[in-house]
Formats: structure tokens, C-alpha cells, sequence
């Protein structure tokens, strides 16, 4: 897949840098859930409007991907999307419902019911309203950042088509791992079947970095993150970058497993160039696991940002010292929340700056 676009020059390439590996003048930063209910334009552009009606216009996913670019100088962008995007492909039906979340009225009970989902997805039908939001989004950020495409993994996928909606203990789709294995491996593939073709489409449209947000890496233990997560991840991986090097693409792909980090090692190991951490993780004892083989992101506690200002400067600090500023993007360790202020996310942005550039002086 060759990417046909002529889009502007880019003018801060720090993020791109640092997944590299490269030096740069400061550290990077972004937040994952930077375009959410945590700003007020935000909450006024969604109101009133159906959550995947807003993913499925390219002109709604732009306006709220550049909000945040507005008022922060974030490094990167991310495309206004959600991961259950995919499952909606494949052929089930997802609704945002207010207070609860994203509910599936038909979840998978057992395995005959893969016999209903879409055998082959056809990516660019399904999902080309992505590859459009992505394409007009590139545009209009005018080369201020690089824009990040991002999808869920499979098994955190597996995890709601069965489940039918967010769930504390996963119990209903870990049952299926330990009843029906060979039933979740033909499910796990099926979803890295398209998460696959989803990626590229991403970036012929125009993404210069990609997540895989292993969001539910956490209610699997090691051995069976080992079975049923850790190889589809390294697939993706792979085969991605294979068909990117045919067409001479370089992309940056990072992938964030949750409270995964018994795979910490595992996961440096497997194609990406970022691994991102959650807040779980001391930073000294990451860069030492992953052995400077890969970049890293995160991972400062999202609940730092109900600190006074002076506090969340100091806490970026023991951050970027324990992480270096070399091969490092500074991030959350999971999302915004709502209630987050936004004063302060702009006080964790300049500290991050602020910090790195005196630490690169130094
Ligand atoms: C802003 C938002 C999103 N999704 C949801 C919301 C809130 C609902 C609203 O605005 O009405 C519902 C929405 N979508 C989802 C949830 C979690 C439900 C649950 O498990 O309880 C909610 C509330 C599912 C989802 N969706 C996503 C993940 C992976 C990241 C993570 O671990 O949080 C997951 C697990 C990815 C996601 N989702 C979204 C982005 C946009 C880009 C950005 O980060 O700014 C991204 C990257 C956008």
C-alpha cells in the first residue's frame, strides 16, 4: 500500500525522534484520552450526539482530535476514535450508553457464536470512515505534530465481545481461555486478521505512529499472557512492518499492555520500537527490564493531576531523571479522567519541557 497523499511538512518531529531512539532538544509529551470529556469544548461539541455517529464523521473525529493541539503544546496528536470500532466491522453491534459505557446487547456466549461474525472484513468499507478521519486530520494539523492511528489488541478486543461491556474480573471471556482455548485462538486470530489490514489502511491514510492499547493485559497471568496475548501482539507487530518495508514506510509502533508487566521483557522483544508503561512501574527498574532495547512512554499516575501545580512539576521531575530524556515520551499511565482539570494538564505538559531541557543541559 503506497501512500498517495501530499501532506504538509512536518514541523516538530520530537516525538518521532524519541520512538527512535534519537536525540532530541526536549522530551515529548502526550496524554492518552488528551481529546475527552476532561475539556469543556469537548463536552459541548459531543453533546447531545451518539458517541460512534461522532466516530463515524471524519469532520467530528478532526475537531476533536485538534482541541487539545489548541490549548497544550502536546507533541503528538491521536485520532478521535474508539477500539470497539472493530468489533462493530466484524459485524456485532456496539452502543455508547451514558453512565455505563460501551454495551454490547449481543455479546458471544459460546464459540458457535464466532459463526457470526464477519469471516472476512473488508477494511476499507467497514472502516474507511477512520481512514478519512485520519487523512483529513493529517491535513489540518498543518504538520504541527505527528498523528498517532491506534487500535485495541486482541484479546483486550476478545475481552468486550464477550463480556458485552467493561467488567472488573473478565471472568466470562477468561473462561472461554480456559474452556474453549481453541475456540479464543480462532477468535484472536480473526481480530489480528484485521487489526492487521486496519493498521496499514491507517497509514496509507495518512498515521505517522501506531498504538496497540492491550488495555486488559492485566487480568491475565503470565502464563496465559504467554498464550493468548503476548503472540498476537508480536504478530501485528510483524507482519505490519513487513508490508510497511515493502512500500519503504517507516512507522513507529508502540504497544501499552496494562498491568502487564510480568511481560515487560517479552514486550520489548517484539517488534515495537515504544513500550508503554502504566504508573505500576518504577522507571529505573523499566529502562533496566527492557535492557535499552526499545523507547519508552508513560507513565506518571493519572491521579497526579489532582495535585497543586508545584507538586505534578515535582513528580515529572523523579520522572524524567529515573526515565533519562533520551528514547523516552513522557505520558500518563492511563487516561485523562473527566473530572481532570485542565490547567493542570497544561502545568504537566510545560513541566515535562521545562524539566527536560534543563536536564539536557546538564
Ligand atoms: C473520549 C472517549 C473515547 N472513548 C470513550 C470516550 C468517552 C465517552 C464520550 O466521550 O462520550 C468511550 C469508551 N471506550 C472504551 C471505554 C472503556 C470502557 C470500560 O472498559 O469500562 C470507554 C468509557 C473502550 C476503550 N477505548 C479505548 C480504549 C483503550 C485505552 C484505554 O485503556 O482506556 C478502551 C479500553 C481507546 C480510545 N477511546 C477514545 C480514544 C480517543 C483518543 C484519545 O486518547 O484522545 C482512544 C485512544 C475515545
Amino acid at each position: 500500500m503506497f501512500c498517495l497523499h501530499y501532506f504538509p511538512k512536518l514541523k516538530n518531529d520530537t516525538f518521532l525522534c524519541a520512538c527512535h531512539g534519537q536525540e532530541t532538544n526536549h522530551v515529548p509529551v502526550w496524554c492518552m484520552r488528551q481529546a475527552g470529556r476532561y475539556l469543556p469544548e469537548f463536552r459541548e461539541f459531543r453533546a447531545g450526539k451518539d458517541f460512534f455517529e461522532t466516530c463515524r464523521s471524519p469532520a467530528a473525529c478532526c475537531e476533536l482530535t485538534l482541541q487539545p493541539l489548541r490549548r497544550f503544546p502536546f507533541d503528538a496528536a491521536i485520532i478521535f476514535s474508539d477500539i470497539l470500532v472493530i468489533p462493530q466491522a466484524m459485524g456485532m453491534d456496539v452502543q455508547m450508553v451514558a453512565g455505563k459505557g460501551p454495551t454490547f446487547p449481543e455479546p458471544l456466549k459460546e464459540p458457535e457464536d464466532l459463526l457470526l461474525l464477519q469471516p472476512k472484513v473488508d477494511v476499507n468499507k467497514e472502516l474507511g470512515y477512520v481512514f478519512k478521519a485520519i487523512t483529513l486530520t493529517r491535513h489540518k494539523l498543518d504538520g504541527k505534530v505527528p498523528l498517532i492511528g491506534f487500535t485495541g489488541a486482541p484479546w483486550t478486543l476478545m475481552a468486550y465481545m464477550i463480556e458485552g461491556g467493561g467488567s472488573t474480573t473478565h471472568s466470562k471471556a477468561k473462561r472461554w481461555l480456559y474452556r474453549h482455548p481453541e475456540a479464543s485462538h480462532k477468535l484472536l486470530k480473526m481480530l489480528t486478521d484485521v487489526i492487521v489490514e486496519y493498521l496499514l489502511g491507517q497509514v496509507a491514510a495518512g498515521a505517522q505512529a501506531l498504538q496497540v492499547f492491550e488495555s486488559h493485559a492485566g487480568c491475565l497471568g503470565p502464563v496465559e499472557f504467554q498464550e493468548f496475548s503476548l503472540p498476537y501482539l508480536r504478530d501485528i507487530a510483524r507482519k505490519v512492518k513487513d508490508q510497511l518495508k515493502e512500500s519503504g514506510q517507516d512507522v513507529p509502533m508502540i504497544v501499552f499492555a496494562k498491568d502487564g508487566h510480568y511481560g515487560l521483557e517479552d514486550l520489548s522483544q517484539s517488534h515495537y520500537e515504544v513500550v508503554g508503561l502504566d504508573w505500576t512501574i518504577d522507571p529505573r527498574s523499566a529502562r533496566e527490564r527492557t535492557g535499552g532495547k526499545v523507547s519508552l512512554q508513560g507513565n506518571m499516575d493519572p491521579c497526579a493531576l489532582y495535585a497543586p501545580k508545584e507538586r505534578i512539576s515535582e513528580i515529572v521531575k523523579k520522572m524524567l531523571e529515573g526515565f533519562g530524556t533520551r528514547g523516552y515520551i513522557a505520558n500518563l499511565g492511563h487516561g485523562l479522567y473527566p473530572d481532570m482539570d485542565p490547567e493542570n494538564v497544561g502545568a504537566f505538559v510545560e513541566a515535562v519541557h521545562t524539566h527536560s531541557r534543563h536536564l539536557n543541559l546538564k
